[in-house]
């Protein structure tokens, strides 16, 4: 019998899931039109008369945003949002910043397929030399995690996001759902996924097959030892949702880049 309802929601677009660029610790904002997408997912949570008790979202202001406008959408504005950034995006290591679709050109949809969904493959480190490294790094917010900053990750499975994810999940979430209260978990693609495989037991080859879309809503009813009682329910428009799961997983395929004007700008990544 389900006894608690518990609610995981990757965040509304961000601009770089506009461009097709791994995002990943990068902290972009919502795009206008990821900005839509979380009002109407709060609309829509309103509408089906769900309220909640706590929120948690990542350190990155795509998730906490999107928690924001929900909120907001609601109604429910006052309720506690905790942050951590054990529900932070994956790390992406090296491939952060590039271009899904120019990757697939460069070393094949397979191996992108294989980096972006598989469970147990860790993409190449990000290095001191990476655009984006001394903005990730130097960054306060990760002077203020529950480990020294040296041991953050510099790239990760998604077997080491549920790692990182589990310790967090067991010792601040799990309690806080047995006490009855109904929680949001605001967080990203595969930091979702991760928390998906270890609650509903997903092998390691299903989990490739697991995509979700921005700003949908999944429900899960669990029962007092919080195992699902049902299969995930994704809420909103069915046909709408098919059509965005697919659009995700065609971000990895090459004919993005081919309908582009001019070269791609491919960047070598050391696959070793
Ligand atoms: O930042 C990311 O995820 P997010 O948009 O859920 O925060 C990743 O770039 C998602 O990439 P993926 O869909 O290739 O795993």
């Amino acid at each position: 019998m389900s006894k608690y309802k518990l609610f995981l929601l990757r965040h509304g677009e961000g601009a770089w899931n506009k461009e097709n660029r791994f995002c990943s610790w990068v902290d972009q904002k919502l795009s206008e039109n990821g900005v839509v997408e979380a009002q109407e997912c709060g609309r829509l949570l309103k509408e089906q008369g769900y309220q909640f008790d706590r929120v948690f979202t990542s350190i990155l202001s795509r998730s906490i945003q999107t928690a924001w406008l929900v909120l907001e959408a609601m109604g429910q504005e006052w309720v506690p949002v905790t942050k951590s950034w054990r529900i932070n995006e994956r790390h992406y290591g090296a491939l952060i910043s590039l271009n899904r679709a120019e990757m697939a050109l460069n070393h094949g949809e397979e191996q992108v397929k294989l980096w972006r969904r598989s469970y147990d493959i860790t993409p190449p480190p990000i290095t001191e030399s990476h655009p984006y490294y001394a903005e990730i790094y130097n960054d306060r917010r990760y002077s203020t995690c529950d480990v020294p900053k040296e041991e953050l990750p510099k790239a990760e499975s998604l077997k080491e996001v549920l790692d990182r994810l589990l310790p967090y999940w067991n010792d601040v979430i799990v309690p806080v759902i047995k006490s009855g209260q109904t929680v949001l978990i605001s967080a990203h693609g595969n930091s979702c996924r991760a928390l998906l495989k270890h609650l509903e037991g997903i092998s390691e080859t299903d989990i490739v097959n697991v995509t979700l879309p921005t700003g949908v809503p999944v429900l899960l009813e669990l029962d007092e030892d919080l195992r699902p009682v049902k299969p995930r329910q994704l809420l909103g428009d069915q046909a709408k949702i098919e059509a965005a799961i697919k659009k995700v997983e065609d971000q990895g395929k090459t004919f993005g880049v081919m309908s582009r004007a001019g070269p791609p700008s491919f960047v070598p990544i050391s696959l070793r």
